[in-house]
C-alpha cells in the first residue's frame, strides 16, 4: 500500500498559475462568481455536454456555426450571444439536453490554461462535498485553482479553495506544500459561520452590484446543491456523479 501523502496545492490567480503546473496535478478549478458556479448550475438542469472557449472571437464562430451560446465579458452578454453567465441562465427549460458553447472573462480561460493536467474539475460551493468525495477516491495530487478575476486575488474563490482544502487534510491523504493552502483554510474558518455575510467583503459582489448581476450571489455560496463533478475531457465539459459510496460517468 502506499502511504505517500498527496500533494495539496493552491494557486491563488491565473498569473501566477505556471509555478503550480504539473501534469501530474488534478486541477480544480473555481470561479464562485461566476463561471463555475453556472456550469455545475447547468448541469444539474441537464444540460448535455458544455463546450468552453477560451476568446471572444471563437465564441462568436461557434455562434455563426449554429451553437447555442452563453458568453459575457465584464458580466455583460455579448451581442452574438444567447444568454449569459447568470447560473440561473442554465435553467432547464435553456439547456436540458442540450450543447452550450460557453466563454466567460475569467472561468472558461483558466479550464484552458489547465487542460495539460491529469484531469481538469470544475469546483464551486455548489458541488462542494461532490468534489471532496471524488477527489478522497482519487490517487494524484490536487492543485486548487483559483480561477480570481482578471488576474487579482479574489476573496470568494479563495475562500471556497479553503473549503475544499479543509477537508481534503482531513482525511489524512493529503500534505500542504504552500502557505496558500493555510491562508485559504484560515479564510475559510473566517467566513465559515456566516458565509453569505463574510461575502459582502468581496469586491465581486460590488462589481456584480453595480451592474445589477448580483443577484445570484446567494445561490453561489450554498453548499452542496448537487452531487455533481464536471470535469474536462476533449475539449468538451461533462459530469459525473459522486456520493459518498460510489462514483458514476
Ligand atoms: O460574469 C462574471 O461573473 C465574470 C465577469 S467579471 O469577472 O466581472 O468581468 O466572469 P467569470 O469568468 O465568471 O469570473
Amino acid at each position: 500500500m502506499n502511504h505517500k501523502k498527496r500533494r495539496l496545492e493552491v494557486c491563488l490567480s491565473p498569473a501566477i498559475y505556471e509555478k503550480h503546473a504539473n501534469d501530474e496535478n488534478i486541477v480544480v478549478v473555481i470561479d464562485v462568481l461566476r463561471a463555475t458556479s453556472s456550469i455545475c448550475n447547468a448541469f444539474a438542469n441537464g444540460v448535455k455536454r458544455i463546450i468552453p472557449v477560451a476568446t471572444v472571437e471563437e465564441a462568436r464562430q461557434k455562434k455563426e456555426d449554429g451553437y447555442t451560446v452563453a458568453s459575457e465579458r465584464d458580466g455583460y452578454v455579448l451581442d452574438f450571444a444567447d444568454f449569459g453567465n447568470s447560473p440561473f441562465n442554465f435553467s432547464a427549460d435553456k439547456v436540458k439536453g442540450k450543447e452550450i458553447v460557453y466563454s466567460t472573462t475569467n472561468g472558461t480561460r483558466c479550464i484552458h490554461m489547465a487542460s495539460h493536467s491529469r484531469e481538469v474539475l470544475i469546483g464551486s460551493f455548489l458541488n462542494l462535498s461532490a468534489l471532496a468525495n471524488y477527489l478522497l477516491k482519487q490517487d494524484a495530487p490536487v492543485l486548487i485553482f483559483c480561477a480570481s478575476w482578471k488576474d487579482r486575488f479574489s476573496l470568494e474563490d479563495t475562500v471556497c479553495a479553503g473549503a475544499l482544502a479543509e477537508r481534503l487534510l482531513a482525511s489524512g491523504q493529503f500534505e500542504s506544500i504552500c502557505d496558500a493552502v493555510t491562508a485559504s483554510v484560515d479564510l475559510w474558518s473566517l467566513a465559515k459561520d456566516d458565509l453569505f455575510g463574510y461575502i459582502q467583503k468581496a469586491a465581486q459582489k460590488d462589481r456584480l452590484a453595480s451592474k445589477g448581476l448580483d443577484d445570484c450571489i446567494a445561490f453561489c455560496h450554498e453548499p452542496d446543491q448537487m452531487d455533481l463533478v464536471p470535469y474536462f475531457d476533449d475539449g468538451s465539459l461533462l459530469a459525473k456523479v459522486s456520493t459518498p459510496c460510489e462514483v458514476n460517468e
